[in-house]
């Protein structure tokens, strides 16, 4: 290994000293994004804190049902939006919050008021909570118009506008994801120092993967291309290996594991849900513009899934993300399908 990158290997790096040395990048950077992201730091902390509890949630209050005392007790959905959004408002750099938990966005007031919109899923993944799986918090983050006047127009564009997306995933250990659009860093929080320490500089997801990841319950329902494209995971043709099938349930995990071994993560439409389940502002954008910084690609069945224009802040859209060359597979087989119709 060469000096460089032997320095590299043994760096100690926090995510704070991590943004402030971007921002030094930026010599007339004012400071406001990594303020924002202090507070997005603090609330994943929270919310961390509040999941290495849950198994204890009916003793301390956390499960939402009434406890012994008659307290009401919040369930930790309910509670990590609370908590993402009281950080977002106090970071005083945010202007518009949108968040899967809220049917309208909130319009920050006034006098708080900054130059960022935030969209958000505090807890993804939240049926694998009572049984302790890894879950996590998802967000994008664009920058508004006019302070004086945000619209939900601020929100309502294609991902690719998004100034930086990242994930939390509460899991074995706490990791925080994270682009600003200059490449995929992962930070692991250190529970004693209380810190986020750069464990995955630099993530590239590998070009072509050995595992697909999609909920094969839904299958008699899917279109051709989708279900052609699950038949050669398992019955590949030319001898090549088989994929193996790895499905959580929660996004985060799911495109997680996707980013570090490879391979690709589906959730397509099917005769039931047309526009499939997941929600293109806080669960597929993100996760598409990290992809992307990765070196994998995302694809809605129709086109680039950064490309998408959301015409409602909850609106859902298939997706197919992962490495590129297996990404590059199921784009044909929907070209190849419109061709033939
Ligand atoms: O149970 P299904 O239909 O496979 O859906 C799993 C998907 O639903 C989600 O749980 C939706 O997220 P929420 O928990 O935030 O509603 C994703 O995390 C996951 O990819
Ligand atoms: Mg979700
Ligand atoms: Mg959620």
């Amino acid at each position: 290994m060469d000096h460089a990158a032997e320095a590299h290997r043994t760096d100690l790096m926090t995510i704070t000293r991590f943004v402030l040395n971007e921002q030094s990048k930026y010599p007339e950077s004012r400071g406001d994004f990594s303020i924002l992201l202090s507070h997005i730091v603090l609330g994943c902390k929270f919310v961390c804190s509040a999941v290495n509890k849950a198994g204890l949630a009916k003793l301390i209050g956390l499960a939402g049902e009434t406890n012994v005392q008659g307290e009401e007790q919040k369930k930790l959905d309910v509670l990590s939006n609370e908590v993402f959004i009281k950080a977002l408002v106090s970071s005083g750099r945010t202007s518009i919050l949108v968040s899967e938990e809220d049917e309208e966005a909130t319009f920050v007031e006034p006098s708080r008021r900054g130059k960022y919109c935030v969209v958000f899923d505090p807890l993804d993944g939240s049926s694998n909570i009572d049984c302790g799986v890894s879950i996590g918090t998802i967000f994008g983050i664009y920058t508004v118009k006019d302070t004086n006047e945000p619209t939900l127009d601020d929100v309502l564009q294609p991902g690719k506008n998004m100034v930086a997306a990242g994930y939390c995933m509460y899991g074995s250990s706490c990791m925080l994801v994270l682009s600003t659009g200059e490449g995929v860093n992962g930070f692991t929080l250190d529970p004693s120092l209380g810190e986020f320490i750069l464990t995955h500089p630099d993530i590239k997801t590998p070009k072509k993967g050995k595992i697909y990841s999609v909920n094969e319950g839904n299958a008699k329902n899917w279109d051709e291309p989708t279900a052609k494209y699950v038949d050669n995971c398992k019955f590949p043709k030319d001898k090549a290996p088989a994929k193996s099938l790895r499905y959580v349930g929660s996004m985060v995990a799911d495109v997680h594991r996707t980013f570090l071994y490879g391979g690709i993560f589906l959730y397509p439409a099917d005769k039931k849900s047309p526009n499939g389940k997941l929600r293109v502002l806080y669960e597929v954008f993100p996760m598409s513009f990290l992809m992307e910084q990765a070196g994998g690609q995302a694809f809605t069945g129709k086109e680039r899934a950064l490309d998408l224009n959301p015409k409602s802040i909850h609106e859902r859209s298939p997706i197919f993300l992962g490495s590129y060359d297996d990404v590059e597979e199921i784009k044909e087989l929907y070209a190849a399908h419109e061709k033939k119709n």
